[in-house]
């Protein structure tokens, strides 16, 4: 499979690796450098592209993906605020995109027990939930979309919860957190790949979910095994589309 890495940072150069020892090769690389080969030619010449790049260059990379007709597997987060628009385009123009918060087995599996979680709590409303979210200093996003991912999963499950809110530790936080909200702490602290932690407290106890990233390898191999199983499909697809948790 010819591969387009839009994007070529910390992620982008970690799936080149898993790409290459899965024997897929890689026809473009796109950094801030040199955005000016994100060409309609250029993106042809690859039968995927894999999307790592920054919140507000996602939705020019997929639009730039859409015109060449390149699957594109997004793994950028930032930019769900512009998902059912860019939903409508992909279906509505016959492209082929996946996107998810994060591509890892092991926070895939965190997303289905977390629900199955959420829906055992939603009859017991002694507990409080809250979402905790741990990331490197250069993040730009908050939360994370990992994060908001997991919130959604318990706003889906738990009539006592109706929407999240954000709280970035040590930006200013005015809200006062209404009772139907679910926070999401956002700490950045250096080096950290990723963690995440789901809290329930009550006066009695406290019940921990936590996933905890070593290093950047399981989102890279997962967003290759991606590409590969986008390439010959169309539509509009989550990463939750390729696991079947029963
Ligand atoms: N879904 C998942 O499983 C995961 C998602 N992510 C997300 O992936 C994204 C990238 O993460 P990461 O690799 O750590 O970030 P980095 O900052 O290390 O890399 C980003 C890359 O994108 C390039 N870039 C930045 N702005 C533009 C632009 N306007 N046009 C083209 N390229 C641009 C950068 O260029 P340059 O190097 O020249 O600055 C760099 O090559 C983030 O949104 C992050 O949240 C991260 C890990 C897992
Ligand atoms: O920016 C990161 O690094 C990561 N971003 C993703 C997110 O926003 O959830 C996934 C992963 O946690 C690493």
């Amino acid at each position: 499979m010819k591969i387009a890495l839009l994007g070529y940072g910390k992620m982008g150069q970690i799936i080149e690796r898993f790409a290459l020892e899965r024997g897929h090769d890689v026809v473009l690389k796109i950094s801030i450098d040199n955005t000016e080969d994100l060409t309609t030619a250029n993106l042809a010449k690859a039968d995927v592209a894999i999307d790592f790049s920054a919140p507000d260059a996602a939705l020019g990379n997929i639009y730039a993906c859409f015109d060449a007709n390149v699957p594109v597997v997004v793994g950028t987060t930032g930019w769900y605020g512009q998902l059912q628009e860019v939903k409508n385009e992909c279906l509505s123009r016959n492209n082929s995109l996946l996107y998810g918060s994060n591509f890892s087995i092991g926070v895939n599996l965190f997303f289905h027990i977390n629900k199955v979680m959420a829906k055992l709590m939603n009859d017991y409303p002694a507990y409080e939930v809250q979402v905790e979210e741990i990331h490197h200093t250069q993040k730009l996003d908050s939360p994370s979309g990992t994060a908001m991912t997991i919130a959604e999963g318990i706003i889906e499950q738990m009539d006592r919860k109706t929407e999240w809110v954000n709280e970035l530790v040590g930006a200013q936080f005015d809200d006062v957190v209404k009772k139907d909200q679910l926070l999401i702490e956002s700490l950045r602290i250096e080096n950290v790949p990723g963690t995440h932690t789901v809290l329930y407290s009550s006066e009695v106890d406290e019940i921990e979910l936590k996933h905890t990233a070593h290093n950047r390898a399981g989102f890279a191999l997962g967003a290759v095994v991606a590409a590969e199983w986008l390439q010959n499909k169309q539509g509009f697809f989550n990463i939750a589309d390729i696991f079947n948790f029963k």
